[in-house]
Formats: C-alpha cells, structure tokens, sequence
C-alpha cells in the first residue's frame, strides 16, 4: 500500500464537503480534539446565546420568561431538532433528564408493555450505568425480574420468547464496535421482544433510523456529538404507537395533563410530553439548541462518511508510523462495523494518553488498556489526524510515558 504523507492528508481536506462546518465551534489554538465523543466543543453561538438568555430573558423578564420565550416547549422543540438525526417523527423525540434517568424511565416502560415476561437482556460490554439502571429497576420490581448479560456477538442468537427487553448501546464505547441494530429490531420483533436502544456514541456521528428499522425505545446524551456542553440534557425517543400505551413510571407534574391545575391525582398528558417528569433546566437546553444548531444544513451520509473515513486514516497512519510500539487495534477494521471512534490498547495505555494530552492530543483513556480516539466530522481535519499520529509516534518512540507525573490517576477518565 502506498505510504500517505501530510500532503495527501491536505488534499482530502480540501475536497471535504463538511470542511465549512468547523468554523461553527470554537477549537482552541495548539488542540487536536479526539473527544468529542465524550464532551463535544463548543459551538460558537453557545456564549452569546447564554448570555442573553441569562441577562435578559432571567434577568429584566423573570418567572414571564416561561410564557414569553417559550421556555416550557423547550423539551419537544429540541426534541423535534434531533428527531432527523435519529430516523424519528418529531413528536417521537423528547429532551429531558440524563440518559441514565431516560433508560429507566423506558426500559420501565418497555416492561410495562410485554407484562407477561420479566427478562431484560444486554450484552456485557454495554456502558455500566445502563446496567445499573436495569439492575435497581429489577430489584425495584421483584417478581422475577432480571437482567441478564451475553457477548455482544451473542445477543442476536439469545433473541427468545422469555426476553421482555433487549437493551443495547448501539457503538460500545470502548470499542466503537457497532451492533446491527435492522437486524436485532427484526429478530427481537418476530420473537416479541422490545428493543430500547441507547444512542450516546451514535447520534450526530451517523444516520440512525429508528423508525425504518422499528425500533421501539430509544435513548442518548446531549453532549457527545450534540455538542450541547457538560451535562447537558439527554434525550428520549419513544415510537408513536408505545406512547399512550407504555406506563412511564416517574409520575412527575411536568407529564401531567394539566400541571397548572394542581390536580392532587396524576393524568398523563397524551403523546410524548407524558415522559417528562420536572421543571426543564432552561439554560442547559439553550446550549443544547445551538449545539444542535450546528447540524442546520448538514448531510448526516456526509458526516458517515467522513467520520470512516476519519478512522480508516488513523488506522492506516498507525500501521505506517507506530508499528512496533506495543500498540494494538481494538476496533473493527471495518467501517461498516464501527462507529465513529478507534481505539487501541497498549499496556501503559493510560500514561501515554496523558502523555498525548500534555503534547495537545485530547483523547481518553478505558480501563483496563484503551486508548480511545474519537472522530466528529463536524470540525475535525484529515490533517489533524496526521498530527496526532506524529505526536503518538514520538510519545511512543521517546517512551514519554515513562515520565512519573503520567502514572497520576485523575478523578475523571
Ligand atoms: C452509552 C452511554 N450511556 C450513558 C452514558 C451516561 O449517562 P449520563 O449522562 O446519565 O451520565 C454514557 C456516558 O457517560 C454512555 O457512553
Ligand atoms: N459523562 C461523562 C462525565 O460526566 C465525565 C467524564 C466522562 C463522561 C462520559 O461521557 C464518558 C463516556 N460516556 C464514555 O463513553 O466513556
């Protein structure tokens, strides 16, 4: 295979039809940013757009700035912006909560709709605090409720009439591996299995389509590749023929059919709107609405294609700079089957990401031995690829992980 150089690497820049779109988030000097699959930047709009939702709409209108700038349609407004993103009608989409809230709420509801079975299955790679969702909920349940685990690649053969619900992470965040979600809905729905899907490491990176594939429950995070900032809300996707017939089990005023009537008995409102629960956070919706502003105009075929493409690069710079290094790749190779990140283990994985990082090269570490690697198309470069490969290659060849100050375990992974 021909040797790519960093010219190659600006040619693919220039015929790069998302090249615009970077302009949209503020990317400071001296960073290459692999971690929006964990915090997404900052889009340039989010100050100004804080600031005056803070000083004007709080400040001069107070308690009025519900009924004025329509702060309490925030959730479905939202809501209906990430609609497209996942392959969802607008009145199927809800911002609300966490993700680890959403999982309980529907996987709850999902039980409520298959009454006469009580397993939940997933698959043991799957993020820790969908688990502990299902976990607390089965023990909140009793009467035989419990979730069990299977390999990932286990999880299609184990799709039976005794499952309720199966729960799966669409991209394993550890190691972007991508289930296939067209043929897990139809074998989970010829078996009368629900599907509650968790979309974290998929919505914004890649098209997804709940509908087309029917997929029944859905959730995600607001501030991975929707660029909403730290703990920005999640949000909830329940299809259009569960929502007045799933019970959502947190009976809160804000899914009241009439909240501002202070009725002492709680009437769901009808649709969607009966999965929300409290008061909206105002402010943190704001940033997620520029966040996904970002996406105005956006081919989500385009940003698929470039996030693999993104990663098929790495992997190849990898192969061509880093051999011998101790480094191996624990993704799939093929595109098809991953997400939009790569990751590679390494027995000092975490020192030599703390190594990157005092270089300028953010991304993250995975216990036991991940380095992880992850690619928004949105505002990533071929050759910012280029560059993190070179500063990998001389952390690695100069051993600058040995440095002691690298072997320090932070709070926050
Ligand atoms: C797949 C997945 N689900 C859920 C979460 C987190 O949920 P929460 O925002 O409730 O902390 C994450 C990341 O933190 C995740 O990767
Ligand atoms: N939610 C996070 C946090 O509060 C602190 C640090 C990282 C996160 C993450 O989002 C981790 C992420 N879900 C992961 O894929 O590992």
């Amino acid at each position: 295979m021909p040797t790519i150089d960093r010219a190659a690497c600006e040619a693919m820049d220039r015929d790069d039809p998302l090249a615009p779109a970077r302009v949209r988030f503020h990317l400071p000097d001296g960073v290459i940013y692999l971690d929006g699959n964990s915090l997404g930047a900052l889009p340039r709009a989010t100050p100004e757009r804080l600031a005056r939702l803070v000083t004007r709409e709080w400040g001069d209108d107070l308690i009025t700035g519900w009924n004025k700038h329509g702060w309490v349609e925030l959730p479905r407004r939202l809501g209906a912006k990430i609609a497209p993103l996942v392959g969802a009608q607008a009145d199927e989409v809800l911002v609300c909560d966490s993700t680890s809230l959403n999982v309980f709420k529907l996987l709850s509801a999902a039980l409520s709709a298959n009454p006469q079975r009580r397993l939940i299955l997933s698959d043991s790679g799957n993020f820790p605090t969908d688990l502990y969702m299902a976990q607390g909920l089965a023990a909140l349940l009793g009467r035989d409720h419990r979730l069990e685990l299977v390999p990932p690649e286990g999880v299609m053969e184990r799709l039976a009439e005794d499952v309720a619900v199966v729960m799966l992470t669409e991209v394993d965040y550890r190691t972007g591996r991508r289930h296939d979600m067209a043929a897990i809905n139809e074998r989970a729905r010829s078996h009368g299995v629900l599907t509650l899907w968790d979309l974290a490491h998929s919505a914004g990176a890649m098209p997804v389509e709940l509908d087309r594939t029917g997929a029944d429950f859905a959730v995600g995070c607001g501030y991975k590749y929707l660029n909403g900032g730290p703990g920005a809300p999640a949000f909830l996707f329940v299809a259009r023929h569960w929502q007045d017939r799933a019970q959502q089990p947190l009976f809160g005023w804000f899914g009241h059919a009439r909240p501002f009537d202070f009725d002492t008995s709680y009437a769901p409102r009808d649709g969607i709107d009966r999965f929300q629960v409290g008061t909206p956070p105002v402010i943190s919706m704001a940033a997620l609405e520029c966040g996904l502003d970002t996406f105005a105009g956006i081919d989500l075929q385009q940003v698929r294609a470039k996030s693999l493409a993104l990663g098929d690069l790495m992997i190849r710079l990898v192969e061509q700079q880093c051999a011998g290094f101790g480094l191996s790749l624990a993704s799939p190779p093929a595109g098809a089957a991953r997400g939009s990140q790569v990751s590679y283990a390494h027995g000092h994985g975490y020192a030599v990401m703390q190594a990157l990082i005092a270089r300028g090269v953010i991304g993250d570490f995975r216990a036991p031995d991940l380095l992880r690697f992850g690619f928004t198309p949105l505002y990533l470069r071929f050759a910012d690829i280029w560059d993190a490969v070179a500063v990998l290659r001389t952390v690695l060849m100069q051993e600058e992980w040995r440095r002691p100050e690298f072997h320090q375990r932070a709070a926050v992974t």
